[in-house]
């Protein structure tokens, strides 16, 4: 009993501290709170010495209501909600069936099985939650959490069912297994949250380093990172690694008539067209302000050839509509393979900038080969 009481003490404070740095996310809070909360209730509900109404009703009620807050986090974090209407009716029932067997037909062995039942499904409520919505390797600490907190509590509300003395409470191989089952489930959960929120402030920080904010296109970081890879992958694979270069033709002009604002929706129009050009395994980058780089794993010259003159039509024939200025745009195009260069993505680049410098010397809308 002690244990469990110093860990939930613990993992509430581990949570209420991770919460209260300024830019926590709101979830982090709600699950600081509703662990408080929950707590509050764990302590009214085993002070016998309370009065009936508070540790034999109420306490149920705010353990169920912190419970609830918890959901609401888990909620929060998989871009949804928990309405309040759906929290006063978890608390509603926490409160009732007690205020029944304590106030009406007083039964501590039916109350017992209740809270056993009830916040068993609570937790794995929880649990479908954070199962549905999450990435499992992120996840799976405070799913294990959650299934293993409710599989403690159902065990102890199948053991107050089948066994009516409770003094026999604490000696039961159930009671036992529960009671090394509810520690080690809480410090699952408190890490397991905490685990999801860090993982999501990494995967953020991740795509502002690596994107372009503009065109969601990889930016040079992201290129440098990601091209290693695929160059490497091409070479081992002993397939051909094509690079195209693609650069808006007289493209100042378009900021200079039509204002920047159209210019960047020409960008993310050409990002998106680019994009259907890929396979999942292909790169995109913003290379420079209207340069974009194709990384084609597995694509020989002549392929990248076709690829690239289809890419210049579709440019050619688009049109780009922004806030009532419709815009038409051309672009000059450099292909390189390493058939011809090396697997170094560096040179590469250099040499595909060649070639689409050369597009441009001779007349521009047009795609040369280096
Ligand atoms: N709207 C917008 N403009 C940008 C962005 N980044 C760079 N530019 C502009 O892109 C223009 C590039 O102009 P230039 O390098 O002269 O190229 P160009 O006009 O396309 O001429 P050519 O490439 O020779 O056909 C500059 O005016 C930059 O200010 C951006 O993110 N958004």
């Amino acid at each position: 009993m002690l244990v469990q009481v110093c860990v939930t003490l613990l993992t509430t404070a581990l949570l209420v501290v991770s919460a209260c740095y300024t830019e926590s996310p709101p979830e982090q809070r709600w699950w600081a709170g509703g662990n408080v909360v929950a707590c509050l209730g764990l302590g009214l509900t085993s002070v016998e010495s309370l009065p009936v109404l508070l540790h034999g009703v109420i306490g149920y009620g705010v353990v169920a209501f912190g419970l609830a807050l918890v959901l609401r986090g888990l909620r929060v974090h998989c871009a949804a909600n928990l309405s309040w209407p759906a929290i006063g009716v978890i608390t509603a029932i926490a409160l009732l069936i007690p205020a029944w067997f304590t106030l009406v037909a007083p039964s501590l062995r039916a109350r017992l099985c209740f809270s056993g039942f009830y916040f068993a499904l609570l937790n794995w409520l929880c649990a479908v939650v954070v199962a549905r919505h999450g990435v499992w390797r992120v996840s799976i600490v405070s799913l294990t959490g959650f299934v293993l907190l409710g599989l403690a509590l159902f065990l102890r509300g199948v053991h107050m069912l089948l066994h009516g003395d409770l003094a026999d409470r604490s000696s039961s191989l159930a009671m036992g297994l529960s009671t090394l089952a509810i520690p080690l489930a809480q410090i699952c959960i408190a890490f397991g949250l905490i685990q999801m929120v860090m993982w999501r402030y990494a995967e953020r920080l991740r795509r502002l380093s690596t994107l372009d904010a503009l065109t969601g296109a990889l930016n040079r970081a992201g290129l440098d990172l990601q091209g290693k890879r695929v160059g490497l992958r091409a070479l081992r694979g002993g397939r051909s690694l094509a690079v195209i270069m693609i650069d808006v033709d007289y493209f100042k002009q378009i900021n200079d008539t039509h204002g920047h604002p159209v210019g960047d929706e020409v960008l993310r129009h050409l990002a998106r067209l680019l994009k259907l050009e890929l396979r999942p395994h292909d790169l995109m980058a913003r290379f420079g302000g209207e340069e974009f780089v194709l990384v084609l794993d597995g694509v020989d010259r002549a392929a990248a050839l076709n690829i690239a003159e289809r890419v210049r039509a579709r440019i050619e024939d688009a049109v780009v509509d922004w806030e009532g200025v419709s815009v038409r745009y051309t672009a000059s195009l450099g292909v390189v393979c390493s058939d011809q260069h090396s697997y170094d993505l560096i040179r590469l680049i250099s040499a595909g900038d060649v070639a689409m410098y050369e597009a441009k010397r001779a007349g521009r809308n047009r795609v040369a080969v280096g």
